[in-house]
This record gives C-alpha cells, structure tokens and sequence, in this order.
C-alpha cells in the first residue's frame, strides 16, 4: 500500500520531499555506487529544488538524472521539462553535465527516433537490454493532472499497454504540447522509490479517485497499485481535503 503524506504548508512540503530524496541517494549511492533519478515537469522541478539545492552533503556527482517524460521541443523552449530543470536546479548544483540526460535535439522531427535514441541513453547507464530486462531507478518523481495522467501516460491511451520499449513517442497528447516521449509504465513502476508530488485544490478531486477508487485504471492508479509500498504520495493538505486515505506522520 503507498504511504500518504499531507502537509500544512507547502514549504514543509517542499523540504520532506527533499529529505525522502536524499536519503534515495545516500542509500543508493551506499548501495550501489550512484544514484539514478527521473524527473518530471509541472511545478515538481521548482519544489524539488526547494528542498535540496542548499544541502552541501549531497553527492552531486554521483547523480545520473532523466527526464520521465519530456516534450519533443527545443531544450530552450519554454515548453521543455529540461529548461524547467535547468533554471530550478541544474543551474544551482553540481551535477556532471554528462550525467544529466536530456533528449537529442537531432530528432526533434521523429517521436520514435527521440524515444529509441534517449532508450539508448537508458541502455548506456543501466545496461543493455539483453542483461537488464527493465532497468530500476533509485527515484521516479511524478506529478499527477486532473485527469489522472502521469509521465505522458494519460488515461485510456493505448501506450498504456506498451511492455516491450522503455522509452515510448506519444504524438496525439490530449495535453498540449502533443508530441513528446515518456517511460512506459513498465519502467515507472519498476523504480525502488516512486514518489508523486501534488499540490492545491485542483488536486481534491483526482486525489480521491486516485487513492480510494483505483479500479478506473487512470495511469497514476496503476502506478500506485503496480508500485505498492514503494510509492509515496507528498501531497498538501488543500490537495488531501477531500479524502479519506489514511495519511501517516512523515519522519525521516
Ligand atoms: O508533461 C506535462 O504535461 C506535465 O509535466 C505534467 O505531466 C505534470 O507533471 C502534471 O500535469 C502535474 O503538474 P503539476 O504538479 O504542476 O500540477
């Protein structure tokens, strides 16, 4: 079952999310040397950043960071989960430029090439195909939409099914911009610590359906049921008014 939890005030928020970040990282790097996280867009960059940009214990050089879902755009667009990444954290800590895995601006053209290519980053960090079947991320960052969407996985969309590629092109995004590339489900929730992030009273509504009535099978559901115990919810409590999930007292 995912761990919910509900804070005041959205600094607090903020600096929770941090310390359940940095812990992934001091556990992973103890564990396995580095630390691989996926990022999302929306408001997530700017409250990741929040919570860890001034901590001077971060091993910062041991990060590998990809984007969950990013939009065939150009990296400087204001339309790019990169820029937004960039601007709120790459900007402000030490990660090696070389670990941070943005899309290949050559194929800006071809969905497929930019999702077979940033594949091959995947397969570059964590390992070709044939030895890793599904390669684990220490930490997935998610947002949720209103409409239960994750990554770009959005509701009823046959990508849902997608079992095979890691990396998938979606062209036909009900949420503008509508090309882009996103992890399958498969790899989102193949992640040792899945943790969503939402915020504000335009998050009530889906956040019951999402915690009390995951049979509707919305991709944030599936995340949920497929993640289990590995998924936490950091959620404010304008987001958690309306429902009834048990909310645990965060303590790290
Ligand atoms: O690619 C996108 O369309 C966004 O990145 C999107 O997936 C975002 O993560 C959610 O809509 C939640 O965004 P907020 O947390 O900002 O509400």
């Amino acid at each position: 079952m995912p761990t919910l939890y509900s804070f005041k005030q959205k600094d607090v928020l903020c600096s929770a999310l941090g310390k359940y970040v940095k812990r992934a990282s001091r556990e992973s790097i103890k564990a396995r040397g580095r630390f691989t996280i996926a990022l999302s867009g929306g408001s997530l960059p700017s409250q990741l950043a929040q919570g860890i940009v001034e901590d001077e214990s971060i091993e910062w050089d041991k990060w590998f960071v990809f984007f969950a879902d990013e939009r065939a755009v150009p990296l400087n667009d204001h339309d790019s989960n990169y820029r937004l990444a960039e601007d709120a954290l790459f900007s402000k800590v030490p990660i090696p430029r070389d670990q941070i895995f943005a899309i290949d601006q050559n194929f800006l053209n071809d969905t497929q090439e930019l999702a077979d290519v940033y594949e091959k980053d995947l397969v570059r960090v964590f390992a070709a195909k044939e030895t890793v079947k599904i390669p684990a991320f220490d930490c997935m960052l998610l947002g949720v939409g209103p409409d239960g969407h994750t990554c770009s996985l959005f509701p009823n969309h046959e990508l849902l099914r997608e079992n095979i590629a890691w990396v998938s092109p979606i062209e036909d995004s009900p949420k503008p911009p509508p090309r882009r590339i996103t992890l399958t489900l498969t790899v989102v929730t193949h992640a040792h610590n899945i943790a969503f992030v939402a915020a504000g009273q335009s998050k009530q509504d889906i956040l019951v359906k999402v915690l009390e009535t995951p049979d509707e099978g919305l991709p944030a559901s599936l995340v949920n049921q497929m993640g289990g115990d590995r998924v936490t919810w950091f959620v404010d409590d304008e987001a958690s008014k309306l429902t009834v999930f048990p909310k645990k007292e965060f303590k790290l």
